[in-house]
């Protein structure tokens, strides 16, 4: 088989929450509505009003997603509140035969599952990085979406987050300074452009002013 093009590869975007993955992709999906996609997630959460089945989610019992489980049907699951959520493979697939790039915004425990368990896929790896705690701290804040105890755990998450991104477990760093500039360097990576520079991981040392780590 040829290997995949850059573009077919499909683009795992991770980092601390706050730290404006969903700013970078509205920016992409607006400006460029017909290339790329997400892939539609299983759940074993009941539908919402208006959420329709193969659009919002793949609903499914818990006994059929424990079946996906064991067939290694997955790129990576997690539990939240006693409910199972996946990215199928499938899923996945089916996004690359629409002849766009499949874009996936994951947390670390699916970053490490994918890597883990599907290196067949080719995934490309891309840590969206704060310039600094004190930053991710006020962007978390000024969202102004969370609670207290919500920027505080969101926080505590963000140390294993960029705890990894320290292992230089990414393909790609890109530095969340100035969106603009922040932008044109994921653009260039989501289009599949060869030879695009990565950022450097800022220091992200400060942590101690922002969480309490127990060791
Ligand atoms: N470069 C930037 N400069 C200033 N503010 C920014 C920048 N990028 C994003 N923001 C703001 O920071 C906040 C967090 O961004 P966003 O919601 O995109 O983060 P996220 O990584 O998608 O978080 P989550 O993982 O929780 O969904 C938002 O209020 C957004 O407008």
């Amino acid at each position: 088989m040829a290997p995949l093009t850059e573009f077919a590869r499909p683009l795992v975007m991770s980092g601390p929450s706050g730290t404006g993955k969903s700013t970078l992709l509205k920016r992409l999906f607006d400006e460029f509505p017909d290339k790329f996609g997400f892939s539609v997630s299983h759940t074993t959460r009941a539908p919402r009003p208006g959420e329709e089945d193969g659009k919002a989610y793949h609903f499914v019992s818990k006994e059929k997603f424990e079946e996906l489980i064991s067939q290694n049907a997955f790129l990576e699951t997690a539990k939240f509140s006693s409910n199972y959520y996946g990215t199928s493979v499938q899923a996945v697939k089916d996004v690359m035969q629409q002849g766009r790039r499949c874009i996936l915004d994951i947390e670390l425990q699916g970053v490490k599952q994918i890597k883990a368990n599907h290196p067949e896929l080719g995934c490309v790896y891309a840590f969206i990085s704060p310039p600094s705690w004190g930053v991710l701290a006020s962007r978390l804040k000024g969202r102004g979406t969370e609670s207290d105890a919500n920027v505080k755990a969101r926080l505590e998450a963000a140390y294993k987050e960029i705890e990894y991104a320290k292992e230089k477990m990414h393909d790609y760093v890109i530095v969340n300074d100035d969106l603009d500039r922040a932008y044109e360097l994921f653009k260039k990576l989501a289009l599949g452009e060869e030879n695009v520079k990565s950022d450097e991981l800022p220091p992200l040392d400060d942590h101690e002013d922002y969480v309490q780590i127990e060791k």
